[in-house]
């Protein structure tokens, strides 16, 4: 999305990081990702960084939405969040053609009447660890307490995936940040068992990859309940349950 006007695919700055945090059934609810308004005038002078010079969007999210509520009423959520242009797309002259207009609206540099709403925008000064304690910090204290929920990310190449995901030492991914969330949780419960299961998927060109296990390649994904129990017991044993992966917070690269 956040390519250079007329520029190929692979200059995107942008990656979808989309949650869910459902009740049992993961495909109880589903919400379009985005939604294109219209605005009656429009301020063409506004800064890609300023969110105060437009005017108000005729219909989706308000500009104050407030995420709580939302979060309470819909089952899935969608944050954008863009990266800074590389120092090679700037050698290369290329410039931003996207751009984060307060916290929930992604507007066109080129044509500002073309601009879509999501639930939290992220501009690309934004940091994991606040992407992290904003959109998905809440799916894991969910799943904790026993909600399904899944984060997942998803964008073009070089959009970001991996950095937002998992990220290096210095800027720690969702994963990590997840990983150790779930375990700072357990450490103030003790009151409380917890039975920790962890996979690590793949899913590429269609193809699942259990990537803990080298032999779990081009695993069958598979229906049946009874299976996945009997599955669990021996890890994935060559295939995984389509819908509902064998662990509760599912984070896909
Ligand atoms: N928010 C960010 N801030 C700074 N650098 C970023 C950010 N997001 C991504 N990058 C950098 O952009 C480059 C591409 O990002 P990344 O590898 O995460 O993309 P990807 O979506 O995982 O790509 P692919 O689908 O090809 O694996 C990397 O060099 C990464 O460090």
């Amino acid at each position: 999305m956040a390519t250079t006007q007329g520029s190929k695919s692979r200059r995107s700055n942008i990656t979808n990081n989309s949650m869910k945090a459902a009740a049992n059934s993961p495909s109880t609810s589903t919400t379009s990702s985005s939604k294109q308004f219209l605005e009656t005038s429009i301020d063409c002078q506004s800064s890609p960084a300023s969110s105060s010079a437009i005017s108000k969007p005729q219909y989706f999210y308000p500009e104050s939405v407030n995420l709580d509520n939302e979060r309470s009423k819909e089952n899935v959520t969608v944050t954008v969040r863009f990266r800074p242009l590389s120092p090679k797309e700037i050698r290369q002259g290329e410039e931003i053609a996207w751009y984060a207009d307060g916290e929930t609206i992604v507007r066109n540099e080129h044509n500002p009447s073309i601009a879509y709403a999501y639930d939290r925008v992220f501009g690309p000064t934004t940091t994991t660890r606040h992407v992290y304690d904003v959109a998905a910090q809440h799916v894991v204290s969910g799943a904790m307490e026993g909600v399904n929920g899944t984060i997942f990310a998803y964008g073009l190449t070089s959009s970001g995936k991996t950095h937002t995901m998992h990220g290096d030492q210095r800027s720690p991914g969702i994963i990590p940040l997840a990983v150790k969330d779930a375990f700072g949780i357990i450490q103030e419960t003790p009151n409380r068992e917890f039975l920790l299961r962890v996979s690590y998927l793949e899913i590429y060109n269609e193809v699942v990859n259990d990537l803990l296990n080298p032999a779990g390649q081009n695993l069958r994904i598979r229906e049946d309940t009874q299976l996945v129990e009997e599955d669990l017991n021996g890890q994935l044993n060559g295939h995984v349950r389509a819908g509902q992966l064998p662990i509760r917070l599912v984070l896909l690269l």
